[in-house]
């Protein structure tokens, strides 16, 4: 993958959920491209739709108008099974809540996707080995979720998310269950593996400590994009 290959592509994409009390529309006309190496932020303020957002481009729902083009598939017309590989292969999910297996160990829960693609099981322990130390778990490995601290508990998530080596990191609201000082550290492991792995992140947060760090910064309202930032930290197209 070359070093600007874009990871997803969404374009003016809308959805609309049917509602008893009628139709809500979640997402409208949004534009956006998540390129290999760039940190993507979404904000705005509850039920602006920032999830119907990281649900459509990770692929776990299609648009209802537009569409979106993730690791070069466009999952408007993907079929289910295909949809599923994409998520599996080209995604890394990282949620609020952690989402750990409370009765596996640290490693045992980075080797679930690794199982689910039957990778055998000298290279899945290798690899598990690897995507501990990269979030500095090495010596955590055999301890299981309610052992561990939240910010520890989160970094095991991240290392389930890469173990996969993604295109595409999505991660909606990762500090949200965080204090201010271990959020700092998560947060500064994710852009670091960002920019170290070239992989593209798309992340909801409210957090300015991350939105400062962004390479692109969108605001949602009602579904729509009401401003789009450049980050101040993004390095010159034509560095010397
Ligand atoms: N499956 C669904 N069916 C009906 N309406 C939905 C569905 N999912 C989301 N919505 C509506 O779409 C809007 C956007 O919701 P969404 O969860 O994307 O917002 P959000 O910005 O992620 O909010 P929060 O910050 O509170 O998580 C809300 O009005 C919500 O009620």
């Amino acid at each position: 993958m070359s070093m600007h290959a874009t990871a997803v592509r969404a374009e003016a994409v809308g959805r609309v959920f049917r509602t008893p009390a009628g139709e809500v529309r979640a997402c409208a006309d949004v534009t956006l491209t998540a390129r290999a190496g760039e940190l993507v932020v979404v904000r705005g303020p509850s039920g602006s739709g920032k999830t119907t957002l990281l649900n459509l481009i990770a692929g776990l729902d299609r648009p209802s108008t537009g569409r979106v083009v993730l690791a070069g598939v466009d999952t408007s017309t993907a079929s289910e099974e295909q949809l599923l590989a994409l998520r599996r292969e080209r995604v890394g999910f990282v949620f609020q809540s952690f989402g750990l297996l409370p009765v596996l160990t640290a490693s045992e829960n980075v080797e679930v996707p690794l199982r689910i693609q039957r990778v055998a099981a000298e290279e899945r322990s290798a690899r598990v080995a690897e995507a501990l130390a990269a979030v500095g778990l090495d010596a955590h490995a055999g301890q299981r979720p309610a052992e561990l601290s939240g910010g520890q508990q989160q970094r095991v998530a991240i290392a389930r998310a890469l173990v996969v080596e993604p295109a595409l990191l999505i991660a909606d609201e990762p500090t949200g269950q965080l204090d201010s000082q271990t959020a700092a550290a998560v947060m500064d492991l994710v852009v670091d593996i960002v920019h170290r792995r070239q992989i593209a992140a798309v992340v909801a947060t409210h957090d300015p400590l991350l939105v400062e760090r962004a390479d692109r910064v969108l605001t949602l309202h009602d579904g729509a994009v009401v401003d789009e930032a450049v980050g101040p930290f993004r390095a010159p197209l034509s560095a010397p």
